[in-house]
């Protein structure tokens, strides 16, 4: 293929080096949350493995209904398919919050190595009181669409109790009481993403959603049976084959920052193909704004992951957010280049 004779406009092509051979699913860890697992240990011991090699794995039995997911699946095309005036209605805004809204190739914020999708972003406030998600659709698109806002809602809420069982499992298996890390969320607000990654006609030059980190504390992703999320193991780009039954969980830079680096944020990215529109659905579960990210006592007493010093200073969620908003795309090393950033002094922060 020769890249000037590509329909592909310039922007949305990457440099990608390594997509000429179909890739080797990666044999992934699935985790049974139905408590009917007799052998905690070596469930928590496959966690554990997991996180610290690439930060990923699948969870089955996790009580999300398959009805609520087809719903939410259902809904996302509902929104996707309106005309494309409609959706800019929704569109992402600095005045509407830095994340929420529609964005299409994030074309409104990049102007190379654009990603081949569209995105729906909207805050849910891990209390799950209010009607925040309600209102939101309701707000942006009218009062028809508050049905699909209470789709979402209850979505966020089933996702919301995945992340907080998923939570215990990973601190237990770092040797953490159970209930630790919940504070750091308790009151936070997450994000909630759904991306729609259309047909393309030249899929090896460009991706769906380019090679990156995410930010938050963990991540939990439905992807619908077309396939197209890699992740980055043992020193190759490995497809994850989608499970209808599974939900995919992958470890953020703000756990990896709370482990003291002992598990690592997973590095994925999502393809696209020739034939076939794909949806998948994204919870990003993220911290208090305010409240400060460091590993528990008991860890940094034992040295930082791998042993020696401390690896990361004291963040908050807000600070990173920020980064990610005003000053950095989000993609492999974000937290290495957060916190270089942080350590520069507040004049240049500024500049
Ligand atoms: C903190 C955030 C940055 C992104 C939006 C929220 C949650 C996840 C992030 C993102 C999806 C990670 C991949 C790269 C990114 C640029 C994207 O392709 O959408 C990220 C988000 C963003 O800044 O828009
Ligand atoms: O679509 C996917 O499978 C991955 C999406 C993703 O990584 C994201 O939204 O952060
Ligand atoms: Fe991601």
């Amino acid at each position: 293929m020769h890249r000037q004779h590509s329909k592909i406009p310039t922007q949305f092509i990457w440099p990608l080096t390594d997509r000429r051979h179909a890739l080797e699913d990666l044999n992934e860890p699935v985790l049974d949350m139905s408590g009917r697992d007799d052998n905690k240990q070596s469930s928590t011991e496959l966690v554990r493995t997991a996180c610290e090699s690439h930060g990923f794995f699948q969870v089955v039995n996790h009580g999300a209904e398959p009805a609520l997911i087809a719903d939410a699946l259902e809904c996302a095309d509902a929104f996707f398919r309106l005309p494309l005036a409609r959706k800019l209605e929704a569109r992402r805004t600095p005045e509407r919050g830095s994340v929420s809204g529609y964005a299409c190739a994030h074309a409104h914020r990049f102007a190379s190595r654009l990603p081949w999708k569209e995105t729906l972003s909207f805050g849910y406030g891990n209390d799950g009181v209010g009607e925040a998600v309600v209102e939101y659709f309701a707000s942006i698109l009218g009062e028809d669409f508050s049905q699909m806002g209470s789709v979402y809602r209850r979505y966020c809420d089933a996702m919301r109790n995945v992340s907080t069982a998923v939570m215990e499992v990973l601190a237990t298996s770092l040797g953490v009481e159970k209930t630790w890390f919940k504070r750091y969320f308790e009151e936070g607000k997450s994000i909630m993403r759904l991306n729609h990654y259309p047909p393309c006609q030249e899929p090896e030059l460009t991706l769906g959603t380019g090679p990156h980190c995410d930010p938050a504390v963990l991540t939990v992703l439905y992807q619908d049976q077309v396939g197209g999320l890699e992740i980055f193991a043992d020193n190759e780009w490995r497809s994850i084959r989608p499970r209808r039954d599974a939900l995919v969980i992958n470890i953020g830079d703000t756990f990896m920052a709370l482990s003291d680096g002992r598990y690592k944020s997973c590095l994925h990215r999502a393809v696209v193909n020739r034939w076939c529109e794909r949806r998948s659905l994204a919870f990003f579960l993220c911290p208090r704004d305010d409240e400060v990210v460091r590993p528990p006592d008991n860890l940094l007493s034992r040295g930082g992951g791998g042993g020696g010093p401390r690896k990361y200073p004291d963040f908050t969620w807000w600070e990173l957010l920020e980064f990610t908003q005003q000053h950095y795309r989000a993609d492999t090393t974000t937290l290495q280049a957060f916190i270089q950033w942080l350590q520069t002094s507040p004049q240049q922060r500024a500049s």
